[in-house]
This record gives structure tokens, sequence and C-alpha cells, in this order.
């Protein structure tokens, strides 16, 4: 089998990279306070336009520490962060709800966003995504290459200069393949399962507007940046 090593230079980007994903996660732990109390549909939906809010802005200061990012055309970094924010949030998510928590609490946990306010249909969909990345036990290093490498989409709408966000994902993806080569040495596939991970995660973000809209509530209200982001009101 081909000897796979990971240079100096992917060394240090990765560390880079991780290390800002590590340093730019919400403050307060979302999971905690859903933990300890009960909420309405409306305190749950005002809680989740905070906590969308709060991780755009992370988002934002994240991608600053993503090598080549800030050299891209300027309309092209709005355009990626706005293509990828939804796709951010979910990914965010799903690592929160696979977060060990002391047995028991996932299922506390489950129950919580289960009664959330979020209507049934979506339930499902999302508990699978939430599931498969869990059953993926990716290392952190691994987590904050798939986030920069799906906000790296160069397809996103209104990206004017496609390949040069293509050489800068390609640049992640390779570190990420040798990664997972490195890291899940009996598992040959498991770069080709975390890559199909995207395609279900933008399966899963085309229905967020719809969330949103069926959220068990009337009157729903939304940050300035959330009607930017989530292209709602
Ligand atoms: C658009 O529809 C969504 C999106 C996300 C969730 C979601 N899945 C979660 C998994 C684990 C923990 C919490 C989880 N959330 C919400 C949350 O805040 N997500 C979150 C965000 C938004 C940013 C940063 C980080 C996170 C975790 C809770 C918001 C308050 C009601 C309960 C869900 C959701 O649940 C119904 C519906």
């Amino acid at each position: 089998r081909e000897k796979v090593e990971i240079t100096k230079e992917q060394q240090a980007l990765m560390k880079i990279i991780t290390d800002a994903y590590n340093r730019h996660q919400i403050p307060q732990d979302v999971a905690k306070k859903l933990l300890q109390d009960q909420y309405s549909a409306e305190e749950n939906f005002l809680l989740l336009t905070e906590m969308a809010t709060s991780q755009v802005q992370v988002l934002v200061e994240f991608t600053k520490n993503i090598p080549g990012f800030l050299s891209l055309d300027r309309e092209d970094q709005i355009a990626l962060l706005k293509g990828s924010a939804v796709e951010a949030m979910f990914l965010r998510s799903a690592q929160v709800f696979n977060r060990k928590t002391p047995s028991g609490h996932t299922e506390v946990l489950e129950e919580r966003i289960r009664k959330s306010g979020i209507s049934e249909e979506f339930i499902t969909p999302m508990f699978n995504f939430y599931k498969s990345i869990g059953e993926l036990h990716m290392v952190q290093e691994e987590q904050a290459l798939l986030t920069t490498v799906t906000i790296l989409t160069p397809d996103r709408p209104y990206v004017k200069d496609q390949q040069a966000v293509e050489r800068l994902q390609e640049t992640i993806l390779d570190v990420l393949r040798k990664l997972c080569v490195l890291q899940h040495p009996q598992e040959p596939q498991y770069f080709a399962r975390l890559l199909g991970r995207l395609t279900e995660l933008r399966t899963l973000s085309h229905y967020h507007t719809e969330m949103l809209a069926s959220w068990r509530m009337n009157d729903h209200k939304f940050t300035p940046l959330l009607c930017e982001i989530w292209d709602v009101q």
C-alpha cells in the first residue's frame, strides 16, 4: 500500500485550521441549557436564532484563519459564507449532538429537540444526519477540515472565480484524505464516507427555510443577520 505522509506544510495548515476551529466555539453550551430546562416553542425558536446568529459571527472569524481565504475576491468571500452558513450550523449541531454527555443525557437532549417546536417531518432527516455524523467518530482535526471543505465549495451561488475556490478546497481535501487514511487505517473507504456526509448535509440544508416557517408558533422573528443569511422575512 502506498505510504501516506502528511508534509510539514500540511501539518502546519491543519494546526492553523484546527486551532481556529476550536477557538471559535460558541461561548455558552446550548446542550447544557437544553438539558437543564424544558422551554416553550417560542423560547426554543429564540434560542435557535440566537445560536444561529452567534454561529454566523463565529464562522466569519473562523474563515479569516483559512490560509488563502482573505486573498479571494471580497464578494466571493461573502458568497462562500452565505452559501455555507446553514450547512456549517448543522455540522456544528451534529457535533454538539454527538458530544459525549453523561449516559442518559443524549436521550434527554434528543427529547428536548424533538419537542422543541420543529415540525415532526424534519426530525427524522435531521437525526439521521446527526447519527450518521456520530458514527464516523471524527477526530477534531477531521471536524475542522470538513467544515473548511464545506465553506470552500466552489459552486455556491454568485461565486465568480470558482477556480480560485477550487484550488483552496483541493489543498484542504488533500490533507483531509491523508488524515483519514492515517486515522482510520482499517477503513480505506472512510474518506469517501466522510465526503458522502456533505451530500446529506446539503440535502438537509435545503429544508431549513421550511423548518423555520413550520416552527410551531406564530410570528417568527429573525435577527437582521439571519434575514441576510437565511433568506427569510
Ligand atoms: C434550522 O433548524 C434547526 C437547526 C439546528 C437545530 C439543532 N440541532 C441540535 C443538536 C444538538 C443541540 C442543539 C441543536 N439545535 C438547535 C441549536 O441551537 N443548534 C445550534 C445552532 C443553531 C448554532 C450553533 C450550535 C448549535 C448547537 C437547538 C435550538 C433550540 C431548540 C433545540 C435545538 C434544530 O433543532 C430543532 C433545528
